[in-house]
Order: C-alpha cells, then structure tokens, then sequence
C-alpha cells in the first residue's frame, strides 16, 4: 500500500453549512471522517470574504489535526496578503499554497507568471519558511515556469490542473492537456521542487495523470471529491480517490 496522495479540499463542505447560522456540515468533523478513512491530509482555500472557509475554521482545523490527527497534514491556499499572511503564521499549516487569486475572483483559474505579478511573493516566501511551513506555489501547466518557482524559494508547485479537468468530453483535448502537465511535472522535478495537482481532479481523470507522473507527492481535491461524496459517503470516497490513485 502506497502511502496517501491525497489531501481533501473541505471548502465546499462550509459553504454548504454557511447556507444557515447553523455548524452543519461539520467542517471539522467531515474532515476527521476524511483522514480516519485514510486521506493525507486536508485543504482549505479561506477566501477574504469567508464565502465558504471561515477563519475561524482554520484555527479548528489546525487545532483537530494537533490534537487527533499528529501525522496527517493542513494545507492553507491564499493569496499571500497581510491577513492571510497572519492566518498562516498564526495556524502554521504544514504547507501553504500561494495563489494569484484576486479577492473577488469566483475561483482559481491560473498560476503565477514571474514576469509580471511575483510581486509580494518574495517576501512571503521568507516569512513561511522562518515558520517553518513548506512553500508551493500554484503554476500553469508550463514547463518554463518551475524554474523560476525554484529561483524565488518556493520548495514546492501545484499544477493547476483546471484545463485538464475541462476536457472531461473531450479524450484528444485532454491528452494535449496531460502532455503540458507531464512536462511541466517533469520540469519542476529537475529544478528540486516538489510536484503537486490541484483543481477539478475527479476519479476518471486521476489514473491518466498518475500513470504519467507517478511523482507527484500531492493532489488536493474539493469539488469533484465532494460531488462524489455526496453520492458514497466522505469515507468511501476517499477509498475510491486513493484507488484511482493507485494506492490501494
Ligand atoms: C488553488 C485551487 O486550485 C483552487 O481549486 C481552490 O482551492 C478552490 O477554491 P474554491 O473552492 O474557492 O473554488
Ligand atoms: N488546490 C486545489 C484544491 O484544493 C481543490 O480544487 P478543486 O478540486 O475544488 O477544484
């Protein structure tokens, strides 16, 4: 059995529960269903206008894993501002993921490009490492780009695997969409960084990118891993993501 890939992004489950001034869904207790059942660790993507993920929620969910879950991972993705900033020294996460997220956007939908908007990350870059949490940061499917995630400190990327996830109709799109990935993987790995994917992975387009980059340390999954969940339960899905996985 090889050890789990896979960290759950619970953000849908709080904007379900953000629906009503009511705790359910249990953002907290969903997550510990998640890792009891064999997830690596969670992911939460606190938006500034806390449309799903509160930060309060962060501070819960760093609380469960130090105190229930010692061995399993937080991951916290934001876009690297002063509040998030303190949200991540306050929690320290075992890894953060910066993003190039502005405020309002509706959700992720590309990486960091170091030619124009690298900006403030630096920086923060610095600050995470001097607190001990491990840096990715979220890149294009672009082989030219983990070179310079390299240059800037980062220990680690997440191809933003969204284009990919698109193609779910589309068999020759999607194997375009592989190519880029793979070489962007395998691009990122000869620069000594860490290979993460992240966004609308699902169970049916798991094993062609598994299959090509069998590296990759960490995919982190929300929407389709709950969509899936809402038909077979957070524990099975998780069986079923680390299945697809190769993992068990
Ligand atoms: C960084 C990334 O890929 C995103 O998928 C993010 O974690 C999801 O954010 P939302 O849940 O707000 O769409
Ligand atoms: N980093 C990607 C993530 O956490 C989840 O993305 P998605 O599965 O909700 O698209």
């Amino acid at each position: 059995m090889t050890a789990s890939r896979l960290s759950v992004n619970v953000n849908a489950v709080a904007m379900l529960r953000n629906r009503r001034n009511l705790p359910w869904p249990s953002v907290t207790g969903l997550a510990a269903i998640a890792l009891e059942a064999g997830a690596k660790g969670i992911t939460v993507h606190p938006r500034p206008d806390e449309r799903h993920i509160r930060r309060s929620d962060v501070y819960d969910l760093a609380e469960l894993i130090e105190d229930r879950f010692p061995h399993k991972e937080l991951c916290l993705e934001g876009y690297p501002a002063p509040d998030f900033l303190k949200l991540v020294e306050e929690a320290r996460p075992d890894q953060v993921l910066f993003v190039p997220d502005a405020p309002e956007q509706s959700t992720s939908d590309h990486g960091w490009r170091f030619d124009t908007d690298a900006g403030p990350l630096a920086e923060a870059i610095a600050a995470a490492r001097d607190w001990s949490v491990a840096v990715s940061l979220f890149l294009d499917p672009d082989p030219t780009l983990p070179e310079g995630a390299a240059a800037i400190g980062a220990e680690r990327i997440e191809i933003y695997t969204g284009p990919y996830g698109a193609c779910y109709d589309d068999p020759a799109a999607a194997a375009r969409e592989l190519d880029r990935i793979v070489a962007t993987a395998e691009a990122a790995r000869a620069a000594g960084l860490g290979v993460n994917a992240g966004h609308d992975l699902t169970v049916d387009n798991i094993p062609a990118l598994i299959a090509r980059a069998p590296f990759i340390r960490e995919m982190s999954i929300g929407h389709g891993f709950t969509a899936d969940a809402l038909i077979y339960g957070f524990a099975e899905s998780v069986r079923r993501f680390r299945h697809a996985m190769g993992e068990i």
